[in-house]
Parts: structure tokens; sequence; C-alpha cells
């Protein structure tokens, strides 16, 4: 049922944390959730008599999306331990994972609205003792006011170091621009093999597939050939997670933002996975709320992966590509398609021009255009040359020299 999925999901979440380990686990139905008390009575004293039983207990996590902070506070006394949602186990993953600065910032915003959610509670508690807001000697603000204005300064500095780097992205954006290679970005959910198809396409070893979820925290590109030698970088991505929190979401999009610069959307799918229907509906919704322009959604090329775990596996879906990135298969067919798809949506074409040896021809395509093969005819100094070549390049090419 959907409920055993969820909580095989939620029980993967806390195994991929270094030396947590999940003692039971339960199925409960709860209460909306910001409202203050989540379980009725009777599920809450099953839930507190199951706690009290387990001598080893350090943690409780509630795989729902957020709990207030004063749901929180009171569970927390309620059980003597601490008691994690979905959105704070997915940020100590996200911590955890964390190589590069980016991603180190990125998490410290994402760590902003659950500090000014704390803040609240914690003021408002302070107030029920002490009655009003008491100012600090001299500054003209109450103690409240001057926490909410170091967070804001600290959110207002991480915004600014994101900005920093993202500037750098830029440039390297429009430098790929020019260098006319067509960016493909592999997305789709967490573990789906996104990271080790990359690697199958372009052999490069630097990259490290692992079984865990959010492997992937940064964006990295790499470049890899298509069957007519059209040079490619792939984007690897971060993987998405059904329900991820909002804010979470948020702060990582701009590492996303890449996305809307690419040519084409590669979206890989686990099909071994009993919940890989659901985790299709998430990543298309996640995408659609990405702001991306539509002729990238309209022409996602879509890989069911790891095929090798199913026998005889066959796609219902009649445009998706059969791969097993871990063993190889399907990988030329994926190419292929691929090439189609990017050919199409960015205007290409491949083709054969036939050029005068002596002229400048040659060398203007090999600025204009990617050569691929020059066929020489010595003898009546003339070339046959195979060219990738966008359609309004070939429109200065025609005009340049007319046949
Ligand atoms: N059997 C099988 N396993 C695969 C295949 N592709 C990937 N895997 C395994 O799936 C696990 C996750 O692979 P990754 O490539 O790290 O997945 P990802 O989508 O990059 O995951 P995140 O970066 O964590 O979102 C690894 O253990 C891979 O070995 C496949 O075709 N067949
Ligand atoms: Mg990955």
């Amino acid at each position: 049922t959907k409920a055993e999925l969820q909580i095989a999901e939620a029980v993967a979440l806390v195994n991929t944390l270094q030396n947590w380990t999940v003692l039971d686990k339960i199925i409960l139905s709860t209460k909306t959730p910001d409202k203050k008390f989540i379980f009725g009575k009777g599920n809450f004293q099953i839930l507190t008599e199951k706690i009290k039983e387990l001598p080893h207990i350090t943690a409780v996590f509630l795989n729902i999306e957020r709990l207030s902070p004063l749901t929180k506070k009171e569970l927390e006394d309620a059980w003597g331990v601490t008691v994690f949602d979905r959105y704070t186990v997915v940020l100590h993953i996200f911590r955890c994972n964390a190589r590069t600065k980016e991603a180190k910032l990125q998490i410290a915003l994402a760590e902003i609205p659950l500090l000014r959610a704390n803040l609240k509670n914690e003021m408002s508690q302070l107030d029920q003792q002490r009655g009003g807001s008491r100012y600090i000697m001299g500054s003209g603000e109450t103690f409240m006011e001057m926490q909410y204005r170091l967070l804001k300064e600290k959110e207002f500095k991480i915004r600014n170091a994101l900005e920093k780097l993202r500037g750098k992205r830029s440039v390297l954006r429009t430098q790929r621009r020019r260098r006319e290679f067509p960016v493909i970005s592999v997305m789709g959910y967490t573990n789906c093999g996104k990271t080790t198809l990359i690697k199958a396409l372009t052999g490069d070893e630097g990259l490290q597939p692992r079984d865990q979820l959010f492997a992937t925290l940064d964006i990295t590109a790499h470049g890899g050939y298509l069957p007519s030698h059209l040079a490619v970088i792939y984007v690897d991505t971060i993987g998405f997670l059904s329900e991820l929190p909002h804010d979470l979401v948020e702060s990582f999009s701009a590492t996303l933002e890449d996305v809307a610069y690419s040519d084409l959307i590669v979206h890989v799918r686990d099909i071994s996975h009993p919940e890989t229907v659901l985790q299709k509906a998430s990543v298309l919704s996640v995408l659609k709320k990405l702001n991306l322009p539509s002729h990238l959604l309209d022409s996602v090329v879509e890989v069911h992966n790891k095929v090798d775990l199913i026998e005889s596996y066959q796609s219902p879906e009649p445009n998706a590509i059969a791969v097993s990135a871990l063993l190889g298969y399907g990988l030329e067919e994926l190419k292929e398609e691929i090439e189609r798809t990017v050919l199409k949506t960015t205007g290409k074409k491949i083709l054969t021009i036939k050029i005068k040896l002596a002229g400048p021809q040659l060398s203007w395509l090999y600025k204009e255009a990617t050569v691929q093969e020059v066929d020489v005819m010595p003898e009546d100094g003339m070339a046959n040359v195979k060219v990738i070549i966008s359609n309004s390049a070939l429109g200065k090419y025609k005009k340049l020299f007319p046949q």
C-alpha cells in the first residue's frame, strides 16, 4: 500500500545517514500538520508506549514535511528524545553530503527559515514569562528585533556569496554557448541512476555513483560524443524527492537554474522501483515549477533505467528508451535518440557540403559550424565536408558563398 512504500522511503532516508539505524517503525494517521497536536489521543498513547519500550532509542522521525517548533518541543518533552521531520532529516543528509562551497551555502540558506521559526517560538514563550518585549539598553531595539536583524544579515550575506558564485557560472554558461556545445541536463528522482548513466555515456571516471539518496548535490558538467561525433555536455543534477520541503527546493532551485539554459532534458527513471510511476509524477511536477521554456518541456527524452533488474522488460511508454546504465545496455539507441532530439531542438542539421579547397569556405566552416569529416578529392581541388550546422549559419554560408 501507499503508506508502506512511504515508510520504506522514510527508512531509506534515515539509513542514508551514517551511524543512524531504524529500531522500529509504525504507521499511524495524523491530523493536518500545522495543527498543534498532530496525533489523536489514542494514537499518541500508542506511540508514547512504543517509544518507552525501546531502551536504545535516541530520536523519533515523523515522516511529515514540517513540524511546527511548538509541536516539536511538546513531543520532545513528552518522549525525552529529539524529534525530526522530513525537512530536518533531508537537511541533515544534505549537510553530510555537501562538498562544494555552493552546496554548503545553499544548505545554510535552507536553515534560515528553520532558525526563524525557532526564534519566533522562543520569543513567544519568553514573552509569556516576562510579559511584553524589553529593550536592550541604548540600542533602541528589543532583544527579539535584534535576533531577527542578525538573522536577516546572515541571510543577506549567504545570498550575496551565492550570487557571486553564480556570477562565475554564468560566465561559464556564455562560454559554453559560444563554443556551441549542446547542453543536456540529466534529471530524475534521487537514486534513479543519473550519475551512473552520465558515467556510462561519457566514460568519465571521476563520477561516483552511490547507492544512497542525494549522493549528488552539486551540478557538474561532463563532455561526451553523440553518434555523429557531435560533442555535447551532460549536466548531472540533484535528485528529486516527493514532498521535498518547499524551502529546501527553493534554496537549491538556483542550482537548477542552469537547466533552463540547456538544450535538452533527459529524464531518468528507475523502472525497477515499486513507486516509479509516482516518482515520475513528482519529477514532472517539480519540472513544471521551475519555469522552464516550453520547448524544453515538450522535448524531454525519457529513459527507463535499471532494466537489468526486470526480466524481459517491455516499456509501456513507446517513446521511452530502455537502458541499463550499470551494464551498458541500450546506450547506443539512447545516444541516437538524444542526437535526433538535440538536432531538432537546436535547429541544427547534419549536411555534406562540397567546397573548393583553394577558397575560404573550409576555414569559415571550421569557425562557424562543427566539421566532422573532410573528404578531399585532390584531382579536382574539391572536398566534401560533413558538418553540423545551425540554420542561421547555413543561411550566412549560402549568402557568403553562392553556388
Ligand atoms: N541494477 C542497476 N543498478 C543501477 C543502474 N544504474 C544505477 N544503478 C545503481 O543505483 C544506485 C544509484 O545510482 P546513482 O547513479 O548514484 O543515482 P543518482 O540518480 O545519481 O542518485 P542521486 O545523485 O543520489 O540523486 C547505485 O548503486 C547504482 O549502482 C542500472 O542500470 N542497474
Ligand atoms: Mg547522482
